[in-house]
């Protein structure tokens, strides 16, 4: 089988019923964490106010963060990109268990610049690691990455890139847009598994 964006596995997450609505995740804004969350928020009351579900996904500096506020029960779930390379520790962690999974494909990624920046030929690239293959795809010819600048998402990626910090970032669409930054490769999403985490 081959599985579809928005496939679900498990329906858990749709029937446990925190006590509160709040889904904590990766941020900051323009994360593929903050758009698997949004969706999540709006399968989970399609319905619901569109202002009302913005403030209802949360976003911190790390998923550990996250975590942290869903044990202390400031959020009622947690989403985290089953591509990101900590996630055993939510899987062992006795106080979590895990409510559901979903296929969501993230938003389009590319290499992006500051708007208008020459770029040299062996660019530093701005990525987080977990996409980090994607560099050497997505960047067109004749540039070849000379260093990988390892970030905490692809949203803190693309503020490296307009701080001028490194030549160019791999990000998203949306983190893009927010920092200014134009693509100089193609774009494309990564269908993504994202697991729903809720205190037992
Ligand atoms: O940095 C982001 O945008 C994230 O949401 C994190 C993350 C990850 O940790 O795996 C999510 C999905 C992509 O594979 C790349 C990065």
């Amino acid at each position: 089988m081959i599985l579809e964006r928005s496939h679900w596995l498990g329906l858990e997450a749709a029937t446990v019923r925190p006590a509160t609505p709040v889904i904590g995740t990766l941020g900051p804004a323009g994360t593929s964490s903050e758009e698997a969350a949004t969706h999540l928020r709006a399968v989970l009351d399609p319905d619901g106010d569109p202002t009302e579900a913005a403030a209802d996904v949360r976003l911190y500096d790390s998923y550990e963060e996250a975590g942290e506020a869903l044990t202390a029960g400031e959020v009622g779930r947690l989403v985290v990109a089953n591509a990101y390379a900590g996630v055993n520790a939510f899987y062992m962690n006795p106080a979590l268990e895990l409510a559901g999974a979903f296929v969501f494909d993230t938003p389009r990624y590319g290499i992006a610049r500051a708007r208008g920046r020459w770029v040299p030929p062996r660019p530093r690239v701005a990525t987080h690691p977990a996409p980090a293959a994607l560099v050497a795809e997505l960047l067109p010819t004749p540039y070849t990455a000379k260093e990988l600048v390892l970030m905490t998402s692809t949203s803190t990626a693309a503020r490296a890139a307009r701080d001028l910090d490194t030549d160019v970032a791999l990000t998203t669409e949306p983190a893009a847009a927010l920092h200014e930054l134009e693509f100089i490769s193609r774009t494309r999403p990564i269908r993504m598994l994202w697991s729903v985490f809720v205190n037992r």
